[in-house]
Protein backbone atom coordinates (compact mmCIF):
# COMPACT_ATOMS: atom_id res chain seq x y z
CA UNK A 1 0.00 0.00 0.00
CA UNK A 2 1.94 3.75 -1.06
CA UNK A 3 1.56 6.15 2.05
CA UNK A 4 -1.01 8.18 0.70
CA UNK A 5 -3.06 5.24 0.29
CA UNK A 6 -2.08 4.45 3.97
CA UNK A 7 -2.72 8.30 5.28
CA UNK A 8 -6.29 8.07 3.22
CA UNK A 9 -7.29 4.63 5.09
CA UNK A 10 -6.00 6.17 8.49
CA UNK A 11 -8.01 9.60 7.93
CA UNK A 12 -10.94 7.30 6.84
CA UNK A 13 -10.93 5.39 10.25
CA UNK A 14 -10.25 8.68 12.45
CA UNK A 15 -13.52 10.41 13.17
CA UNK A 16 -11.71 13.67 13.63
CA UNK A 17 -10.15 13.27 10.55
CA UNK A 18 -13.41 12.70 8.82
CA UNK A 19 -15.15 15.67 9.88
CA UNK A 20 -12.36 17.75 8.99
CA UNK A 21 -12.82 16.42 5.30
CA UNK A 22 -16.25 16.90 5.98
CA UNK A 23 -15.69 20.64 6.74
CA UNK A 24 -13.37 21.13 4.01
CA UNK A 25 -16.40 19.25 0.86
CA UNK A 26 -18.45 22.26 2.85
CA UNK A 27 -16.36 24.88 2.34
CA UNK A 28 -15.67 24.20 -0.96
CA UNK A 29 -19.01 24.01 -2.03
CA UNK A 30 -19.94 27.24 0.06
CA UNK A 31 -16.72 28.66 -2.06
CA UNK A 32 -18.29 28.18 -5.39
CA UNK A 33 -21.66 29.95 -4.03
CA UNK A 34 -21.72 33.95 -5.21
CA UNK A 35 -25.20 34.24 -4.45
CA UNK A 36 -27.45 32.38 -2.24
CA UNK A 37 -31.52 33.39 -2.13
CA UNK A 38 -33.57 31.05 0.67
CA UNK A 39 -37.30 31.65 0.98
CA UNK A 40 -37.13 35.18 -0.64
CA UNK A 41 -40.45 36.87 -0.14
CA UNK A 42 -41.34 40.58 -0.26
CA UNK A 43 -44.90 41.95 0.07
CA UNK A 44 -46.05 45.41 -0.83
CA UNK A 45 -49.56 45.61 1.57
CA UNK A 46 -51.94 42.73 -0.05
CA UNK A 47 -49.61 42.16 -2.82
CA UNK A 48 -46.69 39.89 -2.48
CA UNK A 49 -44.24 41.01 -5.03
CA UNK A 50 -41.54 37.95 -4.60
CA UNK A 51 -42.80 34.39 -3.31
CA UNK A 52 -40.32 32.28 -1.15
CA UNK A 53 -37.76 32.52 -3.59
CA UNK A 54 -34.89 29.69 -3.21
CA UNK A 55 -32.14 30.28 -5.93
CA UNK A 56 -28.32 29.65 -5.89
CA UNK A 57 -25.60 31.63 -8.13
CA UNK A 58 -22.29 30.10 -8.72
CA UNK A 59 -19.49 32.09 -8.49
CA UNK A 60 -17.91 33.54 -11.96
CA UNK A 61 -21.37 32.49 -13.42
CA UNK A 62 -22.86 35.42 -15.68
CA UNK A 63 -27.16 34.85 -14.52
CA UNK A 64 -29.99 36.48 -15.90
CA UNK A 65 -33.69 36.83 -14.71
CA UNK A 66 -36.57 37.01 -16.87
CA UNK A 67 -40.11 37.47 -16.78
CA UNK A 68 -42.75 39.63 -17.83
CA UNK A 69 -43.80 42.67 -16.67
CA UNK A 70 -44.50 43.44 -12.81
CA UNK A 71 -43.37 39.47 -12.38
CA UNK A 72 -40.99 40.93 -9.58
CA UNK A 73 -37.84 41.29 -11.33
CA UNK A 74 -36.57 44.60 -9.98
CA UNK A 75 -37.57 43.95 -6.08
CA UNK A 76 -35.40 40.96 -6.12
CA UNK A 77 -32.56 42.57 -7.42
CA UNK A 78 -33.15 45.49 -5.04
CA UNK A 79 -33.41 42.75 -1.52
CA UNK A 80 -30.28 41.07 -3.51
CA UNK A 81 -28.37 44.66 -3.80
CA UNK A 82 -29.21 45.84 0.54
CA UNK A 83 -31.81 48.47 -1.53
CA UNK A 84 -35.14 46.76 -0.05
CA UNK A 85 -35.85 44.98 2.85
CA UNK A 86 -37.00 41.51 2.33
CA UNK A 87 -40.51 40.62 4.41
CA UNK A 88 -38.77 37.17 5.23
CA UNK A 89 -36.12 35.23 3.78
CA UNK A 90 -32.64 35.67 3.37
CA UNK A 91 -29.76 36.60 1.11
CA UNK A 92 -26.47 35.58 1.30
CA UNK A 93 -23.85 37.60 -0.96
CA UNK A 94 -20.13 35.27 -1.13
CA UNK A 95 -21.54 33.39 2.58
CA UNK A 96 -22.54 36.72 4.04
CA UNK A 97 -26.02 37.82 4.96
CA UNK A 98 -26.45 40.57 3.21
CA UNK A 99 -29.24 42.12 5.96
CA UNK A 100 -27.05 41.33 8.77
CA UNK A 101 -24.64 43.31 7.54
CA UNK A 102 -25.56 45.59 4.97
CA UNK A 103 -22.55 48.06 4.52
CA UNK A 104 -20.16 45.20 4.69
CA UNK A 105 -21.81 42.74 1.54
CA UNK A 106 -22.58 46.30 -0.56
CA UNK A 107 -18.78 46.19 -0.30
CA UNK A 108 -18.78 43.35 -2.20
CA UNK A 109 -21.79 44.11 -4.66
CA UNK A 110 -22.08 47.12 -7.38
CA UNK A 111 -25.71 47.78 -7.90
CA UNK A 112 -27.16 49.39 -10.77
CA UNK A 113 -30.48 49.76 -9.76
CA UNK A 114 -33.86 50.02 -12.09
CA UNK A 115 -34.14 54.20 -11.27
CA UNK A 116 -30.66 55.28 -10.54
CA UNK A 117 -30.47 58.78 -8.97
CA UNK A 118 -27.05 60.51 -10.32
CA UNK A 119 -25.36 63.55 -9.02
CA UNK A 120 -26.83 65.90 -12.48
CA UNK A 121 -24.75 68.89 -11.69
CA UNK A 122 -21.26 66.89 -11.91
CA UNK A 123 -19.56 66.14 -15.03
CA UNK A 124 -19.46 62.08 -15.87
CA UNK A 125 -15.62 62.53 -14.44
CA UNK A 126 -16.48 63.91 -11.39
CA UNK A 127 -19.33 61.61 -10.82
CA UNK A 128 -17.11 58.69 -11.19
CA UNK A 129 -14.41 60.48 -8.89
CA UNK A 130 -17.59 60.66 -6.13
CA UNK A 131 -18.36 57.10 -6.05
CA UNK A 132 -14.63 55.91 -6.14
CA UNK A 133 -14.29 58.56 -3.07
CA UNK A 134 -17.43 57.15 -1.43
CA UNK A 135 -16.42 53.68 -1.70
CA UNK A 136 -13.04 54.44 0.31
CA UNK A 137 -10.92 54.29 -2.35
CA UNK A 138 -7.46 56.55 -2.35
CA UNK A 139 -6.86 59.54 -4.38
CA UNK A 140 -4.63 58.08 -6.84
CA UNK A 141 -7.11 54.41 -7.35
CA UNK A 142 -9.93 56.63 -7.99
CA UNK A 143 -7.90 58.80 -10.55
CA UNK A 144 -6.57 55.52 -12.04
CA UNK A 145 -9.85 53.68 -11.99
CA UNK A 146 -11.63 56.69 -13.68
CA UNK A 147 -9.46 56.97 -16.33
CA UNK A 148 -9.79 53.23 -17.08
CA UNK A 149 -13.60 52.83 -16.43
CA UNK A 150 -13.85 55.81 -19.28
CA UNK A 151 -12.30 54.05 -21.60
CA UNK A 152 -13.33 50.58 -20.93
CA UNK A 153 -17.04 52.06 -21.23
CA UNK A 154 -16.15 54.14 -24.20
CA UNK A 155 -17.20 57.36 -22.26
CA UNK A 156 -14.53 59.67 -23.58
CA UNK A 157 -16.51 61.83 -25.28
CA UNK A 158 -18.69 62.98 -22.97
CA UNK A 159 -16.57 62.55 -19.72
CA UNK A 160 -16.32 66.23 -19.54
CA UNK A 161 -20.05 66.88 -19.96
CA UNK A 162 -23.09 67.38 -16.81
CA UNK A 163 -24.87 64.48 -15.97
CA UNK A 164 -27.97 66.61 -16.82
CA UNK A 165 -27.44 66.85 -20.59
CA UNK A 166 -26.35 62.85 -20.71
CA UNK A 167 -29.11 60.83 -22.61
CA UNK A 168 -30.24 57.82 -21.18
CA UNK A 169 -28.30 55.29 -22.82
CA UNK A 170 -25.14 57.32 -21.66
CA UNK A 171 -26.18 57.45 -17.86
CA UNK A 172 -26.37 54.12 -18.05
CA UNK A 173 -23.29 53.46 -19.31
CA UNK A 174 -21.83 55.90 -16.65
CA UNK A 175 -23.83 54.18 -13.97
CA UNK A 176 -22.63 50.68 -15.15
CA UNK A 177 -19.05 52.30 -15.00
CA UNK A 178 -19.49 53.23 -11.38
CA UNK A 179 -20.56 50.14 -10.07
CA UNK A 180 -17.23 48.45 -10.96
CA UNK A 181 -15.16 51.43 -9.53
CA UNK A 182 -14.72 49.96 -6.21
CA UNK A 183 -13.86 45.94 -7.65
CA UNK A 184 -16.94 44.49 -6.34
CA UNK A 185 -16.88 40.54 -6.82
CA UNK A 186 -21.23 40.28 -7.51
CA UNK A 187 -22.32 42.63 -9.79
CA UNK A 188 -26.20 43.39 -9.74
CA UNK A 189 -27.32 45.04 -12.66
CA UNK A 190 -31.27 46.10 -13.34
CA UNK A 191 -31.96 46.13 -17.42
CA UNK A 192 -28.37 47.08 -17.80
CA UNK A 193 -28.87 47.36 -21.49
CA UNK A 194 -32.14 49.51 -21.71
CA UNK A 195 -31.76 52.26 -23.69
CA UNK A 196 -28.32 51.35 -25.37
CA UNK A 197 -27.28 51.37 -28.44
CA UNK A 198 -26.14 47.92 -30.26
CA UNK A 199 -21.94 49.33 -30.13
CA UNK A 200 -22.27 50.22 -26.76
CA UNK A 201 -24.33 47.15 -26.03
CA UNK A 202 -20.85 45.69 -27.50
CA UNK A 203 -18.83 47.48 -25.39
CA UNK A 204 -20.87 46.67 -22.10
CA UNK A 205 -20.88 42.61 -22.96
CA UNK A 206 -16.88 43.03 -23.27
CA UNK A 207 -16.67 44.77 -20.03
CA UNK A 208 -18.67 42.16 -18.23
CA UNK A 209 -17.10 39.18 -19.72
CA UNK A 210 -13.63 40.62 -18.53
CA UNK A 211 -15.70 40.71 -15.22
CA UNK A 212 -16.53 37.06 -15.00
CA UNK A 213 -13.70 36.06 -16.51
CA UNK A 214 -11.53 37.24 -13.75
CA UNK A 215 -13.59 35.32 -11.10
CA UNK A 216 -16.23 37.95 -10.97
CA UNK A 217 -20.44 37.31 -11.07
CA UNK A 218 -23.13 39.08 -12.74
CA UNK A 219 -26.35 38.96 -11.84
CA UNK A 220 -28.74 40.72 -14.51
CA UNK A 221 -32.44 41.22 -15.42
CA UNK A 222 -33.42 42.25 -18.73
CA UNK A 223 -36.39 41.86 -21.46
CA UNK A 224 -33.96 41.09 -24.38
CA UNK A 225 -34.21 37.58 -24.62
CA UNK A 226 -31.62 37.90 -27.67
CA UNK A 227 -29.06 39.65 -25.30
CA UNK A 228 -30.21 36.81 -22.73
CA UNK A 229 -29.62 34.16 -24.95
CA UNK A 230 -26.15 35.48 -26.35
CA UNK A 231 -24.49 36.39 -22.66
CA UNK A 232 -25.88 34.19 -19.70
CA UNK A 233 -24.74 30.47 -18.78
CA UNK A 234 -27.56 30.39 -16.26
CA UNK A 235 -31.16 32.06 -16.72
CA UNK A 236 -34.06 32.41 -14.20
CA UNK A 237 -37.78 32.81 -15.04
CA UNK A 238 -39.95 34.85 -12.95
CA UNK A 239 -43.63 35.04 -13.41
CA UNK A 240 -46.25 36.85 -10.87
CA UNK A 241 -43.46 36.75 -8.51
CA UNK A 242 -42.50 33.35 -8.27
CA UNK A 243 -39.49 31.30 -9.73
CA UNK A 244 -40.76 29.10 -11.95
CA UNK A 245 -38.20 27.37 -14.54
CA UNK A 246 -34.15 27.96 -14.08
CA UNK A 247 -31.32 26.16 -15.09
CA UNK A 248 -28.57 26.42 -17.72
CA UNK A 249 -29.35 27.91 -20.90
CA UNK A 250 -30.36 24.48 -23.12
CA UNK A 251 -32.03 23.16 -19.50
CA UNK A 252 -34.22 26.37 -19.98
CA UNK A 253 -35.28 26.71 -23.54
CA UNK A 254 -34.45 22.96 -25.01
CA UNK A 255 -35.61 22.73 -28.32
CA UNK A 256 -36.50 26.34 -28.65
CA UNK A 257 -35.55 29.73 -28.56
CA UNK A 258 -35.38 31.28 -25.37
CA UNK A 259 -37.92 33.90 -26.72
CA UNK A 260 -40.42 30.98 -27.68
CA UNK A 261 -39.70 29.44 -24.47
CA UNK A 262 -40.40 32.13 -22.27
CA UNK A 263 -43.56 32.71 -24.44
CA UNK A 264 -44.74 29.32 -23.87
CA UNK A 265 -43.95 29.53 -20.28
CA UNK A 266 -45.64 33.20 -19.76
CA UNK A 267 -48.71 32.23 -22.21
CA UNK A 268 -49.12 35.52 -23.33
CA UNK A 269 -51.58 36.10 -25.90
CA UNK A 270 -50.33 35.50 -29.20
CA UNK A 271 -52.63 38.11 -30.85
CA UNK A 272 -53.91 41.10 -29.32
CA UNK A 273 -57.97 40.70 -28.72
CA UNK A 274 -60.68 43.37 -28.51
CA UNK A 275 -58.61 45.50 -30.74
CA UNK A 276 -59.98 45.03 -33.69
CA UNK A 277 -61.43 48.63 -34.39
CA UNK A 278 -57.52 49.39 -34.45
CA UNK A 279 -57.64 49.15 -38.20
CA UNK A 280 -57.13 52.11 -40.56
CA UNK A 281 -56.42 49.19 -43.77
CA UNK A 282 -60.04 50.11 -45.47
CA UNK A 283 -60.24 53.94 -44.95
N1 LIG B 1 -42.95 50.08 -3.67
C1 LIG B 1 -43.96 49.32 -4.11
N2 LIG B 1 -45.19 49.41 -3.54
C2 LIG B 1 -46.20 48.63 -3.96
N3 LIG B 1 -46.09 47.72 -4.94
C3 LIG B 1 -44.91 47.58 -5.54
C4 LIG B 1 -43.77 48.37 -5.16
N4 LIG B 1 -42.73 48.01 -5.94
C5 LIG B 1 -43.17 47.04 -6.75
N5 LIG B 1 -44.48 46.77 -6.52
C6 LIG B 1 -45.30 45.76 -7.18
O1 LIG B 1 -44.59 44.54 -7.12
C7 LIG B 1 -44.75 43.81 -8.32
C8 LIG B 1 -43.39 43.50 -8.91
O2 LIG B 1 -42.80 44.71 -9.38
P1 LIG B 1 -41.33 44.76 -9.99
O3 LIG B 1 -41.02 46.17 -10.27
O4 LIG B 1 -40.42 44.01 -9.11
O5 LIG B 1 -41.52 43.93 -11.35
P2 LIG B 1 -40.53 43.79 -12.59
O6 LIG B 1 -40.49 42.34 -12.94
O7 LIG B 1 -39.24 44.43 -12.32
O8 LIG B 1 -41.32 44.60 -13.71
P3 LIG B 1 -40.81 45.35 -15.05
O9 LIG B 1 -40.31 44.31 -15.98
O10 LIG B 1 -42.06 45.99 -15.56
O11 LIG B 1 -39.76 46.34 -14.64
C9 LIG B 1 -45.66 44.64 -9.22
O12 LIG B 1 -46.99 44.19 -9.02
C10 LIG B 1 -45.49 46.03 -8.68
O13 LIG B 1 -46.63 46.81 -8.91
Amino acid sequence: MSTEAESQQVDAADPAATEVAAKDDIEATTDDVALRLDGLTKRFGRTTAVKDITYTVERGSFSGIVGPNGAGKTTTLSMISGLLPPSSGSVEVLGDDVWRDRQGAQKRIGTLPDRLRMFEQLTGAQYLSYVGSIRGLSKSEVLERTENLVDAFDLRDNVNRLVVDYSSGLRKKLGLAATLIHNPELLVLDEPLDAIDPVSAGTIVEVLETFTSRGGTVLLSSHSMDFVQRVCDHIAVIVDGELIAEGDLDEVRGELTLEERFRRIVRGPEESEGLDWLDISFR
